[in-house]
């Protein structure tokens, strides 16, 4: 038998909570396949805030989301979701608790429309975020390149039209936390300020956003805070003033 339930504001843990409301990770250390590769990282994302993980290629920014998302081993430390815990619980529950991920690679189903792509990430009786459910009329507001294209095969789309219907396939789920693996990679400028301003009306929802950046202007335009990683350890965090 598995571990038991989430239920969230019932079930605290022994030590106190990080944070009542929203994420919270602290001295968090995760391998993968067998290799250490976080050692000690500590943030927290409350509703409506966006955390950026800025670091270089290999700091652990990925494997953060994924051990938020419980895809890899954490080693120590704890994670937790509006005050339950969240450590070592399956991905199956960790996305029934209301955290939904948009991978790097986008994933979208090339065969499938828009629309269908979109249809495959509801999930009914998920509550949603203080802005309501994301049904269909508010997503293809929130993305208008998608309006356009809604009964297009997703194959057929840009790579920015793709990452933006990875993302709105996510948010169909009612997402209250949204764990986003570099959003901005290879979008042409245009298409970067569109994404911007997206997140930015997703995050006024309420939604909690953490995300993988390698570029620091985006993730400046969109974070309450920047965390930055390198070689699995939080190097500079800070709300303002953050340098490398
Ligand atoms: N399957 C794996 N087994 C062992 N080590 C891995 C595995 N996948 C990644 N790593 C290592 O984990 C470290 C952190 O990788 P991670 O992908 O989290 O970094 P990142 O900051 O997201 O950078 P990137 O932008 O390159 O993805 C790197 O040193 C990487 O080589």
């Amino acid at each position: 038998m598995g571990p038991p339930a989430l239920t969230f504001n019932t079930l605290k843990t022994a030590a106190p909570p990080l944070a009542e409301a929203g994420l919270g990770i602290s001295g968090l250390a995760a391998e993968r396949d067998g290799v250490p590769v976080l050692f000690d990282v500590s943030l927290e994302v409350g509703p409506g805030q966006a955390v950026a993980l800025l670091g270089p290629n290999g700091a652990g920014k990925t494997t953060t989301l994924l051990a938020v998302m419980g895809l890899v081993r954490v080693t120590a430390g704890r994670l937790t979701w509006d005050g339950g815990a969240l450590t070592h619980q399956p991905p199956h529950r960790i996305a029934a608790a209301g955290i939904g991920w948009v991978p790097e690679e986008r994933r979208v189903f090339a065969g499938l429309t828009v629309a269908e792509n979109i249809e495959v990430g509801r999930r009914p009786g998920r509550p949603p975020a203080a802005g309501g459910d994301w049904h269909d009329a508010r997503l293809a507001e929130l993305f208008p390149p998608l309006a356009r294209r809604w009964r297009q095969r997703a194959g057929l789309l840009s790579g920015g039209e793709q990452q933006m219907l990875a993302i709105a396939r996510t948010l169909a789920g009612n997402p209250r936390l949204l764990l986003l693996d570099e959003p901005s990679e290879g979008l042409a400028p245009l298409i970067v300020d569109q994404m911007a301003a997206a997140l930015a009306t997703i995050k006024a929802d309420g939604v909690a956003l953490l995300l993988s950046e390698q570029h620091r202007g985006f993730a400046e335009t969109l974070a309450d805070r920047l965390v930055g990683l390198a070689r699995g350890r939080v190097v500079e965090g800070t709300g303002d003033g953050f340098s490398r």
